[in-house]
């Protein structure tokens, strides 16, 4: 894999051009399930029981979504805590569910996760240079990784200033590496002024952005990049994020090697697994309580 230039510019973009004919693949597979009438996408619908699979319904900070969504894991099976309650112990397993058309959407499903499972290990690899680390000091870290992807359509939308693809937000992974199409609409928040700046199309570019577990490893030398996505007034957009994840067990505080007495760690420790759990049981349906953030873990 060849790196290119344009992360002199932005460090957000990695170029990978031989990914092009597996995003081609996923991309005209994931349009085909979509397409299928509502009744049959459903046959593979997430629901309390199966956090995989389809869904249309989704909240971020409990503002309905202007899309549709399948997710799937990279690793199937995988372990997961069964509630976000700090004092049950129990694990339950989640597995894909695949819908039966397009015949192939499996396929070029699984085999796409296997190949932007190892640019992720090459991200990983980088970050941990990026911060003076060997390059593999997480590694072993992630060798039960519970990651999933999620295949995102945004339909058109004629009035896009009225809804949003999804609202703002942080992902709580590691770090997402996201592939999109033409249409473009992803925006990130700029910290000095709070602008929302559109993310540049770059096509056959994987964009990455960090997340809170690399936020709070890194003792907030990076920062989460908090994001949301427009829709577009005449196209649908197709999105595919992986989201990489440490395994449930981890429990996620400022890596030892980055803190001092003079930088002393700014969160308290606390488990990824509770933590994911809490995040992505958040924006099944509405409700009542806070989202659960990095902050609530933070000492000063
Ligand atoms: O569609 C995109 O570009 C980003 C989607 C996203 O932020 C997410 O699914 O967490
Ligand atoms: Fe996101």
């Amino acid at each position: 894999m060849e790196f290119s230039t344009m992360s002199e510019i932005d460090p957000a973009f990695i170029q990978a051009p031989e990914y092009r004919p597996k995003l081609k693949r996923i991309k005209k597979t994931s349009k085909e399930f979509f397409d299928l009438p509502l009744e049959e996408k459903k046959l593979a619908k997430r629901d309390e029981v199966n956090p995989l699979g389809y869904h249309d319904s989704e909240h971020t900070k409990n503002v309905r979504d202007w899309k549709e969504l399948f997710d799937f894991l990279a690793k199937d099976p995988t372990f997961v805590p069964t509630s976000h309650e700090s004092d049950d112990p129990q694990l339950r397993t989640i597995r894909n569910q695949w819908p039966a058309h397009p015949p192939e959407f499996r396929d070029v499903c699984e085999e796409y996760a296997g190949e932007v499972e190892k640019l992720a290990y090459k991200m990983l690899e980088l970050i941990s240079l990026s911060i003076g680390l060997p390059g593999d000091h997480l590694h072993s870290c992630f060798k039960y990784h519970i990651s999933f992807l999620r295949v995102n359509h945004y339909p058109a939308y004629p009035f896009p200033e009225l809804v949003l693809g999804a609202g703002r937000h942080k992902d709580a992974s590691a770090f997402t590496v996201l592939a999109q199409d033409e249409v473009g609409g992803l925006e990130v928040r700029r910290k000095s002024d709070g602008a929302w700046i559109s993310i540049k199309l770059v096509p056959g570019a994987f964009i990455t952005n960090l997340g809170d577990a690399t936020q709070v490893w890194s003792n907030d030398r990076y920062e989460s990049a908090e994001h949301r996505v427009v829709v577009n007034f005449e196209k649908e957009r197709f999105s595919i994020p992986f989201f990489f994840y440490p395994p449930h067990f981890v429990m996620l505080k400022p890596l030892e090697e980055l803190v001092n007495e003079q930088n002393p760690a700014r969160y308290r420790e606390f488990n990824l697994g509770k933590f994911y759990v809490s995040k992505n049981r958040s924006d099944f349906k509405k409700r009542e309580v806070e989202y659960v953030q990095i902050y609530h873990f933070r000492i000063f």
